[in-house]
């Protein structure tokens, strides 16, 4: 394989990526190229791990309820689909855009490689800011994007999921657009959706419960009891909130907690059940009547044993990973630490528990999920959670077992074993010599 040129110069690129033009592919195809290196791959090998295999961008005319339409670009990516069907969530936000599109498709397809789960890597998103839009226009809005990616979904081809500014009522709407479309319900189409309508048990908190795990076992892999522990969460959605809420079960103080419009702080940890009560009445942790109020930048340098970034990529970075504090970080969001703050931190001796392993429980559920519409036959809560935390703390030590033994980041370990299985699957199927 000698085409694909532009792929040549991404190549290159990526390895030589500076933080100043980082973004979340580059960050994405510079961890590939570690890896790809530690494994010895060829080029040929290396463009198509790098590629997606198909990638589609769709307009989405909006009828407002006021009358007036707009129109919305919307993506979906899917980066590789040789141990299955492709997986991953749909996104809106208002800086959606087709490479970060592309950076999240293949994170997902190295999660599910490491975790084991059979399928590729896919992920979707429409540049709109769910914020500012009625129900009403998000159902609309949502209807229109899953009709327009119709012929290239399918429970057995790619199956979407909620993440950043979708739930389980988006997943409703896109499960019904596609079963309409069918002529008969379909509920494997997507993952994430209200239990009522064939949704697992345990998969709305299922991703916090597996950064709760992780964080609960790095933390005493560095000698810090848990119980008594401090840590700082940023995001408050639906990853964050949870996290925030099984570690303070879990006996860590939850010191500091941020969103989008700032962040609240006591040293003596914040109460987690009274915050989500703000929160739902407020929309904002902010104001939040037993904390004081800290800058959100702040949040990430708090001086605490565990920090969990539960947001959006790229913000530990170049010009913070210096003044990071925290003893471990276990990656909630995907993304979150580029390539050269994650050099700054471990040459600080700060361990960090990367994306594709910390946050899989998400997509470990929706596995579950999955079988169980398939199959229309649903597990028990408890089975489920058992199921899941085996899955993660296997996944754990498989990728620590791997990182010591070869003296690698958490990371790279983790990298390197997903893109090995990735790169086999293709082996076995005759892709390439
Ligand atoms: N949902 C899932 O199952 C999974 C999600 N993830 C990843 O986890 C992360 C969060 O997703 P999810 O919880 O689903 O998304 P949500 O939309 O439910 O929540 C996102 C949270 O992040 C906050 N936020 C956004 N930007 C910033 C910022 N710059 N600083 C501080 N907070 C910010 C939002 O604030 P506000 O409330 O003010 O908008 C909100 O609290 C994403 O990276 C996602 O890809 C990973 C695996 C699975
Ligand atoms: O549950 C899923 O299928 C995917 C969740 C997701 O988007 C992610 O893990 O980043």
């Amino acid at each position: 394989m000698t085409i694909l040129t532009d792929n040549d110069v991404v190549i290159a690129a990526s390895a030589a990526s500076a933080d100043h033009i980082a973004t979340p592919l580059t960050d994405a195809r510079a961890q590939l190229a570690e890896a790809v290196a530690l494994l010895g791959y060829n080029d040929g090998i290396h463009q198509m791990l790098a590629t997606p295999r198909r990638e589609l961008t769709v307009a989405v005319p909006l009828r407002m309820d006021s009358g007036e339409s707009s129109l919305y670009i919307g993506y979906r990516v899917q980066h590789n689909f040789s141990r299955g069907p492709a997986k991953g969530g749909l996104r809106y936000a208002p800086n959606v855009n087709l490479d970060e599109v592309r950076a999240l498709a293949m994170w997902m397809t190295w999660k599910c490689a490491l975790l084991d789960v059979p399928y590729g890597g896919a992920k979707g998103g429409i540049a709109i800011d769910p914020r500012v839009h009625s129900t009403a226009e998000l159902e609309r809005v949502t209807r229109r994007y899953t009709s327009e990616i119709l012929p290239i979904i399918g429970p057995e081809r790619d199956i979407p999921a909620p993440d950043i500014g979708t739930d389980e009522q988006t997943m409703a709407w896109m499960m019904d657009t596609y079963s309409v479309s069918s002529g008969y319900t379909v509920p494997g189409i997507v993952t994430g959706k209200p239990i009522a309508l064939g949704g697992s048990q345990g998969r709305a908190s299922a991703t916090s419960r597996g950064v709760t795990h992780i964080a609960l076992a790095a933390l005493r892999h560095v000698g810090i009891e848990p119980d008594g522990a401090t840590a700082a969460v940023q995001g408050f959605g639906k990853v964050g909130a949870d996290a925030a809420r099984f570690l303070s079960e879990a006996g860590v103080r939850v010191a500091g907690v941020s969103d989008q419009y700032g962040a609240v702080f006591n040293a003596g940890g914040l109460d987690i059940a009274a915050l989500d009560a703000h929160v739902r009445a407020t929309g904002s942790v902010v104001g939040f009547a037993g904390s004081e109020p800290l800058d959100g930048a702040d949040l990430l340098t708090l001086d605490v044993d565990l920090l969990v970034p539960a947001a959006v990529e790229g913000v530990l970075h170049e010009s913070n990973a210096g003044a990071v504090r925290a003893r471990v970080i276990v990656e909630g969001a995907n993304g979150p630490t580029t390539p050269i703050a994650d050099a700054v931190l471990r040459d600080r001796g700060i361990l960090v528990v990367p994306d594709i392993l910390a946050n899989a429980g998400g997509v470990i559920v929706s596995y579950f999920e999955w079988v169980q519409a398939n199959q229309a036959y649903w597990w028990r809560a408890d089975e489920v959670e058992t199921r899941l935390e085996e899955r993660m703390l296997n996944a754990w030590q498989h990728v620590l077992g791997y990182a010591e033994t070869r003296g690698l980041s958490l990371r790279t370990a983790a990298t390197a074993l997903a893109v090995e299985r990735v790169a086999d699957a293709h082996r076995l199927r005759g892709l390439y010599p």
